[in-house]
């Protein structure tokens, strides 16, 4: 079984631009868990543009499913993260102004800095996630680091659908192959979408989660947040 852990950043930007509490993100994420989702993420950024780290120590009482709190371990953020302890971290190595994340880690290059925070959090009892390309090099050097899971960085499979090339999940496919040979719990993200949600679940073995944000929020301008979430558990199935 797949989870969906819903990413609820962009109701957070629709509520700082008034600067008010509308809407009400704990509201938000209570009623998502209650359409059916098993999970709330949230990537809360240095500039706090969208979701503020006083947001993440508020959800941290009141969600009920699978909390993620994806980021860059930067101080700040490794000291709210052990602060809220969610029932997972995710490690994405963002710089301070990407308007989004864009790119996985070299598990190469940062082996010993990531080992290092990885230990950290499993001391704390916090599962750890390394948002990745599927290069094999990089999956075989996110096992040696000691992580739980590895969360497959998605926007190059979505673009290629939306184009039309089917083929652009095989590297994902061997990608998740070669991580559940390793050990290694798969996640994936990134605009995941209604449109590419179904063909990527069905050629991914072994997917623990989903984590979706973007597109699911604009599709429930058009079609309600409930039926959306309802819609994507139905495709994951
Ligand atoms: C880690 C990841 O894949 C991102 O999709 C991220 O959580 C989205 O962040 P923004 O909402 O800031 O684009
Ligand atoms: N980890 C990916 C995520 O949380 C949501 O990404 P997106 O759906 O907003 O692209």
């Amino acid at each position: 079984m797949t989870k969906l852990s819903v990413n609820i950043n962009k109701i957070a930007t629709l509520r700082n631009s008034r600067g008010g509490n509308v809407p009400n993100l704990l509201k938000v994420a209570h009623d998502i868990e209650d359409f059916g989702a098993e999970g709330i993420t949230i990537h809360p950024r240095p500039d706090e543009r969208h979701i503020k780290y006083q947001d993440a120590r508020d959800l941290k009482y009141s969600v009920r499913t699978e909390f993620n709190i994806e980021g860059n371990p930067i101080k700040s953020f490794m000291d709210l993260v052990l602060e809220t302890k969610p029932t997972q971290v995710t490690l994405v190595p963002d710089a301070v102004d990407a308007i989004t994340s864009n790119a996985g880690w070299n598990t190469i290059e940062h082996q010993s800095f990531l080992q290092e925070v990885i230990q950290e959090f499993q001391r704390n009892n916090i599962r750890t996630s390394i948002f990745i390309d599927t290069d094999a090099k990089l999956i075989e050097a996110a096992a040696k680091t000691g992580t739980d899971r590895i969360e497959l960085y998605t926007e190059n499979f979505a673009s290629e659908f939306d184009k039309g090339n089917k083929n652009a999940i095989k590297p994902y496919t061997e990608a998740a192959i070669l991580a559940h040979k390793l050990g290694l719990g798969i996640n994936a993200g990134h605009d995941l979408s209604l449109e590419n949600i179904q063909f990527f679940k069905e050629n991914i073995p072994n997917l623990a989660e989903v984590s979706i944000g973007h597109a699911l929020i604009a599709e429930s301008l058009y079609l309600g947040l409930e039926n959306v979430v309802k819609m994507y558990l139905h495709r994951l199935k």
